[in-house]
Formats: structure tokens, sequence, C-alpha cells
């Protein structure tokens, strides 16, 4: 009786937590843009772009949108640290996927990325948000330039969008923070991972 009592309670008044991974090369802007993220959101000045330096570890930022807390986890893109994203996959509700949008040099490097990540059985069914991103740069492709360019196998059936975003001036972030809350929602695979983490409905 008191569990039954107990997983309503947690049901009911334990705010929604996402965790969205932001993953991406060497250089795309994921550091940038989790600093964006969190000055968007929680009104603190996040570090500034001139002091991040390249990723080796994990960085961590937290923000709340509405009733829903977001915990992202922003990796190293470089090659020799790629190998560590797949240990995030099994706990990671979404998945934003950051692209140098202005150097074209180094888009079949972040296709076959993608394509990686798109492939792992412990990310099945997570939304997809990829993001064109410094569009505050004149030579960035638009979204819609860089769908065309990439031209992914395997996105049939994946919840996903293309957003323009700058994770220096903001383009993009909160329409695609909006985009993430609603999908995953209604994702079965946040429903997964609740019933995992033992915060199942009233029934
Ligand atoms: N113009 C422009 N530059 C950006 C933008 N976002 C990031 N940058 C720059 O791109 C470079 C790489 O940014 P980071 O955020 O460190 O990239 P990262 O993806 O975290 O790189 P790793 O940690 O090595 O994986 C830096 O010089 C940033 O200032 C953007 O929206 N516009
Ligand atoms: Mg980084």
């Amino acid at each position: 009786m008191f569990s039954l009592f107990y997983g309503l309670w947690k049901y009911l008044f334990s705010k929604t937590e996402f965790h969205v991974l932001i993953l991406g090369i060497d250089k795309a802007g994921k550091t940038t843009l989790l600093e964006k993220l969190k000055s968007v959101y929680s009104n603190l000045a996040g570090v500034p772009p001139d002091r991040i330096v390249p990723t080796v570890g994990l960085n961590i930022g937290q923000i709340g949108v509405s009733n829903t807390k977001f915990v992202f986890w922003d990796l190293g893109g470089q090659p020799g640290l790629r190998s560590i994203w797949e240990k995030y996959y099994e706990e990671a509700h979404a998945v934003i996927f950051v692209i140098d949008a202005a150097c074209p040099s180094r888009f079949e490097d972040s296709k076959s990325a993608l394509e990686k990540v798109l492939r792992h059985e412990d990310l099945q069914g997570a939304p997809l948000l990829i993001l064109a991103n410094k569009q505050d740069l004149s030579e960035a492709l638009s979204a819609e330039e860089l769908a065309e360019y990439l031209d992914l196998e395997k996105l049939d059936e994946r919840v996903y969008m293309f957003e323009a975003a700058s994770a220096f001036d903001g383009m993009g972030i909160k329409e695609g923070v909006e985009w993430l809350v609603e999908v995953m929602e209604r994702s079965k695979r946040t429903e997964t991972l609740r019933i995992r983490a033992g915060i199942t409905g009233p029934n």
C-alpha cells in the first residue's frame, strides 16, 4: 500500500527531469551552446565564448523550463574522445547534435559521426535535434541546405528536427528547447526511462 501511494506521490510531484546529450565533432560549438543555454534560461551569465576551451571531460549544465528540468551533458568531440559518447547513451532522453554550418570541409566528418550515433541501439527512439550552428556567419548553410547536404539515412523512423542556430547570439535556441520539451514528453523512450527509474504512473 505504501509503495502504491509513494509511486503516486512521486509521479505527481516530481519535476520531470530530462537528460539531453550534446554531441557533435570538435569545434562545432557544443560548449558555447551549453553556456548560452544556461544564460538564456537561468539569468546567469555563462562563461564567455573567448574563455571556453576544447572539452576533454564532461560539462554538465542544468536549466529549468516551466515544470521541466533539463540536465545537459556536453562531451568532447575530438576524434579520440568520441568513443566516450556511448557511455552516456543509455540514460539520455534526447540528443542535440551540433554542426558548424559555416565549415563545409568538416561536413563529412559530422555526417559519419552522426550516422554512427544513429546506428547505436542504446539510443533507439531518442528524439534528435540537429543544430545548424554559427548562423551569425554569412557563409553558414541554412538548416534546409544542411539537411539536403547530409542526406542522412536511418532518419525515417526517428523524431527529429533541423534548426538554424547560433550559440553566439542565441538564434534558434528557444525554438529547439521548446521542441525538445514537446517531443520528450510524448516519447516512448521517456516512458521506458521513467519505468526504469521507478517513476511509474498511478495504476
Ligand atoms: N561565429 C560563431 N562561432 C561559434 C559559435 N559557437 C561556437 N563558436 C566558436 O567555435 C569554436 C569552438 O567552440 P566550442 O564551443 O569550444 O566547440 P565544441 O563543440 O565544444 O568543441 P570540443 O569541446 O572540442 O568538442 C570557438 O572558437 C567558439 O567561439 C557560433 O554560434 N558562432
Ligand atoms: Mg566543448
